[in-house]
């Protein structure tokens, strides 16, 4: 059923606010919490989310040294979420240390061992912050690439990748692989800070995993119609 690909982001300042989000789309049950809401109400939301039978990606993006990154994860592991997000670009010793610790503490808290997925390049980037601000010399889906192997050669379950790369992706790395996919827009949102977009059907049909559909449907005057009509779409 196309609402099980869907993850909402719940990108709110308050666990109040989160909540009432939650109780208004009873329907979703997958839920990403972000940056913004887990700094400002910490893991009490996951709590909440797990105590609500609602599956979780925490996507905080762990960027730093090994021993750090596998103790974020580790730390991680243990609430029982479905989903972490870690940046490739940490790099294969980072990526390896994490995916062992979150085994360790995921098996040692009784639950499930989450599916850490690699950030291979922001879907608020394109092609011209790539070469000119971020020096990379690489075309944009040929460095996507690189960074979804860097994290399969891993370990990793999974990448996270604008719908755009995921074709290319998913015939690289297999059908077994994890693609979880922002920058989702259908044709009658705004973009707003995405630069590499696809419809929701355009990212399905590409081969995505995973959509993760936020403003179009947490923004809208009426949440509850957007995520109807997303759905319709996908049919
Ligand atoms: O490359 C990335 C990685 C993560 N995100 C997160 O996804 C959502 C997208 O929200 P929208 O409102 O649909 O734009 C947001 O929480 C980001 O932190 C991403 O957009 N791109």
């Amino acid at each position: 059923m196309s609402l099980d690909k869907i993850i909402v982001p719940l990108d709110v300042s308050s666990k109040e606010d989160a909540i009432a989000l939650v109780e208004k789309l009873p329907q979703v049950t997958f839920w990403k919490v972000g940056l913004e809401l887990f700094v400002s109400c910490g893991p009490e939301i996951l709590t909440f989310l797990k105590s609500q039978e609602k599956r979780i990606f925490l996507d905080l993006k762990f960027h730093d040294i090994p021993n750090t990154v596998a103790g974020a994860c580790r730390s991680a592991s243990r609430y029982g979420v479905d989903l972490i997000t870690l940046h490739a670009t940490a790099g294969k010793t980072a990526l390896k240390a994490a995916q062992i610790a979150a085994e360790d503490a995921a098996k040692e808290a009784g639950y499930p061992v989450p599916k850490l997925i690699a950030i291979t390049l922001l879907t608020s980037l394109n092609s011209r912050d790539l070469a000119f601000d971020l020096k990379v010399p690489l075309e944009l889906p040929e460095y996507a690439l690189n960074m979804a192997l860097l994290a399969q050669e891993s370990g990793l379950a999974g990448a996270v990748c604008s719908p755009q790369e995921v074709a290319q992706l998913r015939q690289t790395c297999g059908n077994e692989f994890l693609l979880v996919c922002p920058g989702v827009r259908p044709v009658w949102a705004d973009k707003g800070d995405q630069q590499r977009t696809f419809t929701p059907v355009e990212a399905l049909k590409a081969g995505a995993n995973y959509l993760v559909i936020g403003r179009p449907i947490t923004a809208s005057d009426d949440p509850v119609k957007a995520l109807e009509r997303i759905i319709e779409e996908i049919g």
